[in-house]
């Protein structure tokens, strides 16, 4: 799918004490959501019902063009559905301005690629600064401390100069030190081991799980079962529907 990439850079989080109180266990609640990308298209995807409790991880699966990817941007409002919510924390996204959409998505969401998006030119720190120079403010001490801490915590030596130097897997560190560097309740990512080969695959998949994972709620599109294995929770997904949720199939287990 085209991917609206620089606004989803622009757009990578900030602090998440700017959130409005919890209201209840579910922070994510999607009703009736369909999306057509022509007009007299039939829907790419199409969910009933769906929610998510804060704190969850949940691997989205399925064959090559079920909707995964489009489900992932139309939950981080940078794709606008054709009928149905979108609620995060009572905020149906959809309702609001893209002005707006943005603002929310800055305080809530840090955005992992599949390739990366990284400027190869300059270097991995600044690369993990990019959503605080995007948003225009003038990079405090802790913003740069913070981008040095996470540097380290993914294994990417500060010392790096070009961030084209890398290795892939490498890189992907660097993606994901980028999308924690405001402490975003939610990750999303899509495909994050996709372009790397298995040993990077397995670093990636623990970096993100282990920064990223004790009090976020991870999303992350992947066809790697070891990224999958990882979830609590998987909603796997054919031709647009959801035809498989992990939390039902134990809810369904608890009441048998
Ligand atoms: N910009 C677009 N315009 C028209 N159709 C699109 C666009 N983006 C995606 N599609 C179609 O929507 C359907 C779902 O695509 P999507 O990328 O969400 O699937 P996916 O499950 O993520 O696939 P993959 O695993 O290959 O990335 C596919 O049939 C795809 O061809």
């Amino acid at each position: 799918m085209r991917k609206p990439v620089l606004s989803a850079l622009s757009d990578l989080s900030m602090p998440s004490s700017n959130l409005s109180e919890p209201v209840s266990d579910v922070l994510l609640r999607i009703e009736e959501l369909s999306l057509h990308y022509g007009k007299n298209q039939p829907p790419v995807l199409q969910i009933g019902n769906l929610a998510i409790d804060r704190g969850q991880t949940v691997g989205i699966s399925g064959p090559s063009g079920s909707g995964k990817s489009s489900l992932l941007y139309l939950i981080s409002g940078l794709l606008k559905p054709s009928h149905g919510k979108i609620i995060w924390n009572g905020t149906d996204i959809t309702t609001l301005g893209e002005g707006e959409t943005d603002r929310w998505r800055r305080k809530s969401i840090g955005f992992v690629f599949q390739d990366f998006h990284l400027i190869d030119e300059v270097t991995p720190l600044d690369n993990v600064l990019i959503p605080a120079s995007f948003i225009g403010w003038r990079i405090n001490d802790a913003t740069r401390k913070r981008a040095h801490e996470l540097l380290d915590q993914v294994g990417v030596p500060l010392a790096r100069k070009s961030t084209s130097d890398l290795s892939r897997g490498e890189q992907q560190r660097v993606a994901i030190a980028r999308a924690l560097l405001f402490d975003p309740p939610v990750i999303l990512a899509d495909e994050p081991t996709a372009s790397l080969d298995d040993a990077a695959s397995k670093t990636a998949t623990e970096t993100l799980f282990s920064l990223a994972g004790s009090n976020r709620t991870i999303i992350t599109v992947s066809h790697d079962q070891d990224v999958i294995d990882r979830c609590g929770r998987v909603l796997r997904f054919d031709k647009g529907a959801l035809i498989d949720d992990s939390a039902n199939i134990k809810e369904k287990a608890e009441l048998a």
